[in-house]
């Protein structure tokens, strides 16, 4: 056994025979007792055990239940060769489990996402990118070595056979062709080696005096050895980077491990880049962008403490760490991080939440914080430490507001007067513009102007958008694209559809026509096929290679333009509109980090709002950057509507294929609210969600409001629970939810 280490403390060993109760990840509501095996288990061991026909995976949680006829019961099958999840992870999955109404089988599938867990270790055969090229180069040849170059972040990942295989949608025979002329290398290797040692001595950077005294309030904590959180607040550009790397050596020096939270693949390899100049060597990565392989190696050597630190995306605060000293959450205000697929959790409490179980410090970093972590300081739960200005001779750029109601501006153009002069003055001084609005495609709406009739998706309620870059039409709630038809599929006839709205792609064409010489780009995400495509383009431009930038959302986190000295926002009161409790915050967010993104050298920047409302409120706040009364404002109006963080809500979306039922069972649920009543919370709707069908099922939504101070998750379950869900209807619960599609 690779792990008879001596028993840490709140840890049960348990001898062959004894009861013992397993958490699976089958869809059970309870532990199932089973008898150790042979040798023992202790808590916390990873096990197969037998479920009817069938080997399950689960965890040994604690002593059996004893509530179950003892002549029935099983053995356990065997004990994983794999760290056991102490008793920190343990207590993390249940409270995460209980707050965010996910059943503990869900929980302990996220937290074993490991590929062949339990596999036994050895040699295998591993295939990396060779110095060669193939005599001969066909199609299937082509996707694979395609493939290997893509995923290549510098580090010559390797491949199994069948990964590469499956994963470029080819053969083991086509992968094997390739050896031959040297264009793949074939080796043997060790099945998971530990990670190199990152070097916490390697000095960093002089830092200036604020980041110093911030660094070493960090580390401070650090020493403490307790859970505490801390809310880095800086300017773009004002090394809140460098100042968390410190805390970074911090931990490594203690011996501790150190997860950092990232809220876009995009955005890991620059800090890759970083961490190794820094530490002298690569830490682990876990995300969507990491080989089987990879993963596997990652979540075991996390597990025994032979990877020191992991960067990544949210599923990586499931990692069995052994030791966890500290977590940061970058961009921790990032909508991306709460998860809006199987389970519903946001990162940046969960990360709070397992640093609490593991006396682990957390760092949220943020030129904008969340309202939630500005009021968890307030409040007095965090610290804080501001960096107030930029690093070096950069500034943050001047805000101005266009009035558009001023701007004499034809129909059908969206770039006012006042703009064109900006992005003129730009040019002739060969400095780069970039132009923000938030909507991909060419336009929001296809509409034909004999019949009046919207191109509307077939399975969704939601409109098609046009994306000329492809000619085609596309859903952006479940993807669908046709090509662009010629004639009206509603009246037939041709030659009469109009794009109505501005997308980015149309934002290129009327720079391109106002400014013919200009170099004119559009970065947005559905324009590249993978993350390495896009961060090679992200790098060209920052290199000049382009004059005019337009993008979505996705140039406003954390990418760095040196010439670029002016941004353009093409409709600051976009996100305004809507009923979404969020929209001011998102907006005032969204618009400080995008005119971030001017003047991060030496030349001085300028941000132009365009609005037809420079006196509202947020657009008011976000001008004269006085942010703490924007958040003190924002803090009260919330309070005032007892919604979060000061309220406590929940949103419930019901769907299936029939709307009648599915209304009918939101309808049962709002009479049977009793559970509710008695802690004095209220129940909404039911309604049509906000987007009511997606993917050809109908969405109605429930809203639940109840005081802060009210136990929530379990007159929730308690609800739910009584009333008879229809077979077709899938519910989802959203416990703090960040938006309300
Ligand atoms: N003390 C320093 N010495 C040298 N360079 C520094 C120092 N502090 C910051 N920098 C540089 O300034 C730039 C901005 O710093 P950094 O990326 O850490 O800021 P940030 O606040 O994390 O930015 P963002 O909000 O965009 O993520 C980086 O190129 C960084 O290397
Ligand atoms: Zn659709």
């Amino acid at each position: 056994m690779l792990f008879s280490d001596p028993l840490p403390p709140n840890e049960t060993a348990f001898a062959q025979g004894d009861l013992v109760a397993v958490q699976t990840t089958q869809p059970l509501d309870r532990t199932l007792d089973y008898r150790a095996p042979e040798g023992g288990c202790r808590t916390g061991d990873l096990v197969e055990v037998p479920l009817g026909p069938r080997r399950v995976l689960g965890c040994v949680w604690g002593p059996g239940r004893g509530d179950f006829d003892l002549s029935k019961i099983r053995a356990v099958a065997r004990v994983l060769d794999e760290a056991p999840l102490d008793a920190a992870m343990r207590a993390f999955l249940e409270k995460a489990s209980a707050y965010t109404l996910t059943p503990m089988p869900v929980m302990l599938r996220l937290a074993t996402r490991c590929p062949d867990l339990g596999a036994a270790p050895g040699m295998r055969r591993i295939y990396r990118r060779g110095p060669g090229e193939p005599a001969r180069m066909t199609e299937a040849r082509g996707r694979v070595l395609d493939l290997m170059d893509e995923l290549d972040d510098g580090g010559a990942p390797a491949f199994t056979l069948s990964e590469l295989a499956s994963l470029s949608g080819t053969s083991t025979a086509v992968v094997k062709g390739l050896l031959k002329g040297g264009a793949i290398a074939e080796e043997e290797a060790p099945r998971d080696l530990p990670f190199p040692a990152l070097d916490p001595q390697h000095p960093g950077k002089a830092l200036t005096s604020d980041q110093s005294a911030g660094a070493e309030a960090l580390r401070t904590a650090l020493r403490s050895g307790r859970y505490g959180t801390t809310l880095l607040k800086g300017v773009t550009g004002s090394g809140k980077t460098e100042v968390y790397l410190e805390a970074v050596a911090e931990a490594l020096a203690q011996g501790r491990q150190v997860l950092v939270l990232l809220p876009e693949i995009a955005l890991t390899s620059e800090f890759i880049f970083r961490v190794e100049a820094r530490f002298g060597t690569r830490p682990a990565e876990w995300h969507s962008g990491v080989t089987q392989t990879e993963r596997r190696r990652v979540w075991r050597m996390v597990g025994r403490h032979e990877a020191q630190m992991v960067v990544g995306a949210r599923s990586a605060l499931f990692l069995p760490f052994s030791d966890l000293g500290l977590i940061v959450v970058d961009e921790e205000h990032d909508q991306s991080y709460k998860q809006e697929e199987t389970v519903l959790y946001n990162a940046r409490d969960m990360a709070v939440l397992r640093a609490s179980f593991s006396g682990a410090q957390v760092v949220l970093a943020s030129a904008t914080p969340s309202l939630e972590s500005w009021v968890n300081v307030q409040a007095g739960k965090y610290a804080r430490i501001d960096l107030a200005s930029r690093y070096g001779p950069a500034r943050m750029p001047a805000m101005k507001a266009v009035d558009m109601r001023d701007e004499d501006l034809p129909s059908g153009r969206w770039i006012s007067p006042t703009l064109v002069q900006g992005i003129a003055a730009r040019l002739e001084r060969k400095e780069q513009s970039l132009l923000f609005l938030n909507r991909r495609g060419y336009a929001p709406v296809t509409l034909c102007r004999a019949c009046g009739h919207q191109i509307a998706c077939p399975h969704c309620d939601a409109r098609m958008v046009e994306h000329r870059f492809r000619g085609r039409l596309m859903c952006h709630q479940c993807g669908e694209t046709r090509p662009m038809p010629v004639e009206c599929p509603s009246c037939g006839v041709e030659g009469k559809l109009a794009a109505v709205g501005p997308g980015v792609e149309r934002m290129a064409e009327e720079a391109q026509a106002l400014f013919p010489e200009a170099r004119v780009t559009v970065l947005s995400s559905d324009l590249f096929s993978s993350a390495r495509a896009l961060k090679a383009r992200v790098a060209e431009i920052a290199a000049g290679a382009a004059d005019i930038v337009i993008g979505t959302q996705l140039v406003a986190k954390g990418h760095n333009f040196p010439l670029l000295t002016l941004v353009g926002v093409i409709d600051a009161d976009l996100g305004l509109q809507g009923s979404d409790l969020r929209a001011a915050e998102k907006t005032f967010q969204m618009m400080r980090q995008v005119a971030g993104r001017a003047g991060r050298a030496e030349a001085p920047g300028e941000a132009l709002l365009q609005t037809f409302q420079p006196e509202h409120p947020v657009i008011r706040a976000i001008l004269s950057g006085d942010e703490e009364g924007f958040w003190a404002a924002e803090a009260a109006a919330r309070r005032a509507a007892g919604v979060p963080p000061y309220g406590r809500m929940a949103g419930l979306v019901l769907s299936g294929p029939d709307v009648q039922e599915v209304f009918d069972f939101g309808a049962a649920l709002a009479r049977a609210d009793g559970p509710l009543r008695r802690i004095g919370a209220q129940v909404f709707g039911p309604a049509p969600a906000p987007i009511a069908r997606v993917r050809g099922r109908h969405r109605v939504r429930l809203l639940v409001k109840a005081e802060r101070s009210a136990p929530l998750q379990a007159a929730l379950a308690d609800w739910v629970a009584q009333v008879r869900q229809p077979g077709a209807v899938r519910l989802s619960i959203d416990i703090d939810p960040q938006s309300f599609l």
